[in-house]
């Protein structure tokens, strides 16, 4: 197949960690025959630094145009100032919002080589696998903000069209996996949490009777996250709730750069981007770590571009590297580390080496 793919790297480690992405899909180019095309744009910082705009009409116009994005990382200390005119986070918000990508999916599965990278007991960790769909373009990101010498304000507002969607997109996840969607809010306190739930309750009762639909408070749900996660299979929640939660969530799995994740709206096109930031207090050293990036390839393969077997071979490469060992700094706790680059080689090789990937498929 010919796809073209926008390459966004961004700042800090995130043009680290996408150019080891890119060597893993175009890897998977060679190895299945596509012709996959990557033209890279700026975005973020760097789009603030070369053109005043942290997301430039020409990046734009290109994401509209391709067949899926790849981004990598935005923001730093340089664009921190909390009274700047413009930060790189609002191109990605932007860009977000612009391609209609409602709908984040952030999976969890803990892999039994990094266990001894999280700070949570081993044996609550066997068997975790979790999915959070976390609403992207609406909530308090996208209300009216304001600001004077003595107060601000940041608007929470959903609409019922912008929750049913993203519901009914977790709860069609969840019948092709254990059929449990937990909805997250705070309804005990927030009226837009009280129209997510009535809303839940309504879309799961009318179009989903094969579903079992619980609701959990946020708080409450940051508690049992660590305390028995392998209760959870689909998680969705407003967007602000879902950014937190998935951190915390990385925990789990070991590193915030082991996570990945799919932006998602009604069309095939999407934005895919590990869940972590720009990291930089490790940038610049060749030590981030690629994995959750070279897996959110491997979703854009998946929901993008629906190559389905060629998303398969990228995660079972993945796990071979991460069972032989293959651990870049934040996993390897004082042992051998390998760099940015090593971890993208050793994921190649394997996607080269079909018998290696084949081995692990039986
Ligand atoms: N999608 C995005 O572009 C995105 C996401 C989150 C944060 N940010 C931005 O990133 C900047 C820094 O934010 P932060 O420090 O709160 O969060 P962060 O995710 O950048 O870093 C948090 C911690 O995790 C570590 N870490 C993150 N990714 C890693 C990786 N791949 N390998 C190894 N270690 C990794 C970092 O070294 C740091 O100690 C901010 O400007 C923030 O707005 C951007
Ligand atoms: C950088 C920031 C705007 C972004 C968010 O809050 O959505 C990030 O934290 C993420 O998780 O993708
Ligand atoms: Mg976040």
């Amino acid at each position: 197949m010919r796809a073209e793919i926008v390459i966004l790297p961004g700042d800090g480690i995130g043009p680290e960690v996408t150019a080891a992405a890119v060597a893993v899909l175009r890897a998977v180019a060679r190895r299945f025959g596509h012709a996959l095309n990557f033209a890279e744009h700026d975005i973020g910082g760097i789009a603030i630094d070369r053109h005043g705009d942290p997301l430039p009409p020409a990046t734009l116009d290109a994401c509209n145009r391709a067949d899926a994005v790849l981004l990598g990382a935005v923001g730093g200390p340089k664009w921190s100032d909390p009274n700047a005119r413009v930060r790189p986070e609002q191109g990605l918000l932007a860009l977000r919002r612009a391609l209609g990508l409602y709908a984040n999916l952030r999976p969890v599965q803990p892999h039994p080589a990094t266990l001894g990278a999280a700070p949570i007991k081993p044996h609550l960790l066997s068997g975790v696998d979790l999915l959070v769909v976390r609403e992207l373009t609406g909530g308090i990101y996208f209300g009216d903000k304001t600001r004077t010498a003595d107060s601000a304000s940041d608007l929470c507002s959903y609409s019922v069209a912008e929750i049913e969607r993203v519901v009914r997109r977790a709860c069609r996840l969840a019948q092709g996996r254990r059929c449990h969607v937990t909805s997250v809010d705070k309804a005990n306190v927030l009226e837009t949490s009280r129209l997510w739930r009535d809303v839940a309750t309504r879309i799961a009762r009318d179009e989903f009777p094969d579903i079992l639909l619980e609701h959990q408070l946020v708080d409450s749900m940051a508690m049992h996250l660590l305390s028995r996660p392998r209760a959870y299979d689909v998680v969705v929640t407003e967007n602000m709730f879902g950014d937190i939660l998935t951190d915390e969530a990385s925990m789990l799995a070991g590193s915030m750069g082991l996570l990945p994740s799919a932006s998602l709206g009604d069309g095939k096109a999407g934005l895919y981007e590990p869940i972590h930031g720009s990291a930089p207090d490790i940038a610049g050293r060749g030590i981030a770590n690629p994995y959750g990036a070279i897996l959110s390839a491997a979703l854009l393969l998946r929901h993008s571009l629906g190559l389905v077997d060629e998303a398969a071979c990228v995660e079972q490469a993945v796990d071979s590297a991460l069972e032989a060992g293959v651990l870049s700094a934040d996993l390897a706790a004082g042992g051998d580390a390998v760099g940015t680059h090593g971890v993208a080689a050793a994921v190649v090789e394997r996607i080269e080496t079909p018998s290696h990937v084949a081995e692990l498929r039986d």
